[in-house]
């Protein structure tokens, strides 16, 4: 059987568990051969050795999918740069963080491909990021000469994207394992393509993204986000466990109405659809097939924390509709607390705290001037919430 993509190749920055459990996986199902590209020596070891992994979908009904026709080039060695002067289309799934980190080697491909003449790409940043694919450009640009800056402005689309899979680190026979959750959703802006879309199984093309990355960033990771919060001051160690509390249970479900009540107003979702939507999300926290620490949902709370994240975006939405937002507030307010002695991000946030105080670090981190309701009503949940 002939697929669409058959003899083209995909570059995939980043190995972890989207990279393979998801956007990797769909790109190989639809044919290309994927290249993955990552730091982490044995995982690309191991994907030019064998070519090939297993996903194990960890639902109701368990089951294993192979994934066949890939390979791997380290990210920081020589092969990287050829690699995206011949991919057909680049996708990423790197964490927001690392996005700078890459861009001055999509820059060095991408001149390459202006020195060859090369035709059309698209660079698609599978990050939970608003906006990730344009800011990836904007990573870009400066490290071009005006050949390759002409080359991208005419010839590189980014579309932005929103990606929905739970894919917790798993502990499989072999480093490639990789344990998913059986839903997924992946949608990417149409409009942003250059030179035709591809066809994807699995990839929705969407002329309003905006609309789709805010209902699962203001729902999905919000609600994530808050039990991972929740949970850690309870003493809770996965998200399951936490939803297993009544008290956290409830208070994920308020905030998510909370958000939720706001994205319909302003995206005009249907009410009952987006009930369903919460419900669905809900049921997938609860997955006892999936083991999911609190550490990993709330890693880096300081990027969690910004002005358009899961935590305060939605609140100003709530807010600047007269709606309700203490159950988003109280998220925040969970966050300021978290510890972890691992993420770099935690410690960064204790220290600040530390440093200049709390209502200078809320002010830091959201962007929300102190004497604002909405910081004011952090700091007093802040004081509401103690560690167990
Ligand atoms: N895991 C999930 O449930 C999930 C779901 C949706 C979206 N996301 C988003 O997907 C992105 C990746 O998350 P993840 O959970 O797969 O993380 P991960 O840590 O499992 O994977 C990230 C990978 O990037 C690699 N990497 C780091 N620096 C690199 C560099 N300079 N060059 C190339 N590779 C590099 C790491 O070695 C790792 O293999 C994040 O933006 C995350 O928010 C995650
Ligand atoms: O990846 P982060 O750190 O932005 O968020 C942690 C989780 O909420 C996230 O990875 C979810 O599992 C994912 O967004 C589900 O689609």
């Amino acid at each position: 059987m002939t697929r669409p993509n058959d003899s083209k190749t995909a570059l995939h920055f980043g190995a972890g568990n989207i990279g393979r459990g998801f956007i990797g996986a769909l790109l190989a199902h639809s044919g290309y051969r994927v290249v993955f590209a990552d730091v982490n020596e044995q995982v690309i070891g191991a994907l030019r050795e064998r070519g090939e992994y297993d996903i194990h979908i960890l639902d109701l009904e368990a089951r294993t999918e192979r994934v066949q026709g890939v390979t791997g080039v380290l990210s920081t060695g020589d092969e990287t740069v050829p690699a995206i002067a011949g991919a057909d289309l680049i996708t990423t799934a790197v964490g927001p963080n690392v996005l700078k980190i890459i861009a001055p080697t999509l820059a060095r491909g991408l001149e390459e491909r202006a020195q060859a003449g090369a035709g059309p790409l698209n660079i698609i940043a599978c990050e939970n990021k608003v906006g990730a694919s344009a800011f990836l450009r904007g990573q870009i640009l400066p490290h071009l000469s005006g050949a390759g800056r002409a080359y991208l402005e005419q010839s590189v689309g980014f579309p932005n994207a929103s990606v929905d899979r739970i894919v917790p680190p798993f502990e499989g026979e072999d480093v490639l394992d990789v344990g998913v959750e059986d839903f997924y959703e992946w949608y990417v802006e149409g409009p942003a393509f250059k030179g035709g879309i591809p066809q994807i199984e699995g990839m929705k093309v969407t002329d309003d993204l905006m609309a789709y990355v805010q209902r699962k960033l203001y729902t999905l990771n919000t609600g994530h986000a808050i039990a991972a919060y929740l949970g850690s001051l309870r003493g809770l160690g996965t998200v399951a466990d936490a939803m297993g509390d009544p008290e956290t249970a409830e208070q994920v479900r308020e905030a998510m109405e909370q958000s939720g009540a706001a994205l319909v107003q302003t995206h005009g979702f249907d009410a009952a659809e987006h009930a369903a939507y919460i419900e669905r999300i809900e049921a997938r926290f609860k997955n006892p097939h999936i083991h999911d620490e609190v550490t990993r949902v709330g890693r880096e709370p300081v990027r969690k924390l910004g002005p358009q994240e899961r935590l305060i975006g939605p609140a100003r939405m709530a807010r600047d509709l007269g709606l309700p937002a203490h159950a988003l507030l109280r998220g925040a307010a969970a966050a300021l607390h978290f510890r972890n002695a691992e993420d770099p991000q935690a410690q960064e946030l204790q220290a600040l705290i530390a440093e200049k105080g709390l209502a200078a670090t809320v002010t830091q981190l959201t962007e929300l001037p102190q004497g604002d309701e909405l910081h004011t009503r952090i700091l007093e949940g802040y004081a509401e919430l103690q560690p167990a």
